[in-house]
């Protein structure tokens, strides 16, 4: 499977505010560009932070670009994805990717509402195992598109083969706030990448790396 990683991160490389509430830190330009990685990708996935924060729809807004929406994809351990939330609306397909530690009647609840749940980890979800189990649904090109917890894990796994990150020009600053990866962080043995491209969009630049 290819995974495509694609953020939005402040000058000071952050993802949102200490509040975690969705901020617009690309322009029109970048959220184009992010529609075409959507278009590209059989599949786009998000952790259940983002969900609760953002509640995003990850539906293909601009319907002139490709062929087939991309299927839903939520990492959520524990299963806390509410059952109204936008990215269980509609007939698309959305993977719930639960641990064995996800209780049942949550698991019921969201089959319920729409979901396919996938089972991967005890704790947390297993990462390779999960994926694994997309590829046999037809997933073999994967974007993901937050937050800096799901990020960090994938790295933390060498899942990722691409990171694109749009550097929009604001400050967003905060201890607490988000970055593109947060999680333990790595002490030593940190990932590398190889510089792809640099361009300028909107008021910022995307840097493209191969990881
Ligand atoms: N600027 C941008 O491009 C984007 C910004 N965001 C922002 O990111 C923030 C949310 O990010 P986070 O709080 O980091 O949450 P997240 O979206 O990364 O979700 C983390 C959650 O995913 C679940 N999870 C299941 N298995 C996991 C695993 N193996 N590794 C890691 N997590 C796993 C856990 O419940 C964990 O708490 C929000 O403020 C949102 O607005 C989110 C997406 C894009
Ligand atoms: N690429 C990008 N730039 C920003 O400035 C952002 N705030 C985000 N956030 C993510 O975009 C997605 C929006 O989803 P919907 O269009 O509502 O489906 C979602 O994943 C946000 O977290 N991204």
């Amino acid at each position: 499977m290819h995974v495509h990683v694609n953020a939005a991160v402040s000058a000071d490389g952050k993802l949102s505010s200490r509040q975690r509430e969705q901020i617009a830190i690309s322009g029109d330009e970048d959220f184009a560009r992010m529609e075409t990685i959507r278009a590209e990708a059989d599949a786009v996935v998000v952790g259940v932070g983002t969900v609760l924060t953002d509640d995003p729809s990850l539906e293909r807004h601009d319907e002139s670009i490709g062929s087939e929406p991309p299927a839903r994809v939520v990492a959520d351990s524990r299963g806390r994805t509410p059952t109204d939330a936008d990215i269980l609306a509609g007939d698309r397909p959305t993977y719930l990717l639960v641990s064995a530690a996800a209780p049942e009647q949550r698991r019921r609840a969201l089959e319920r509402a729409g979901a396919t749940v996938v089972v991967a980890g005890e704790d947390r979800v297993d990462l390779p195992e999960a994926f694994d189990e997309l590829t046999t649904h037809g997933v073999s090109h994967l974007m993901v598109e937050g937050g800096g917890e799901l990020i960090f894990s994938l790295f933390a796994d060498e899942l990722v083969d691409e990171l694109t990150v749009y550097v929009g020009s604001m400050i967003i600053g905060g201890r607490g706030a988000p970055t593109l990866a947060d999680g333990d962080g790595f002490v030593d043995e940190f990932p590398t990448l190889k510089l792809r491209d640099v361009s300028r969009l909107d008021d910022g630049v995307v840097l493209a790396y191969d990881a």
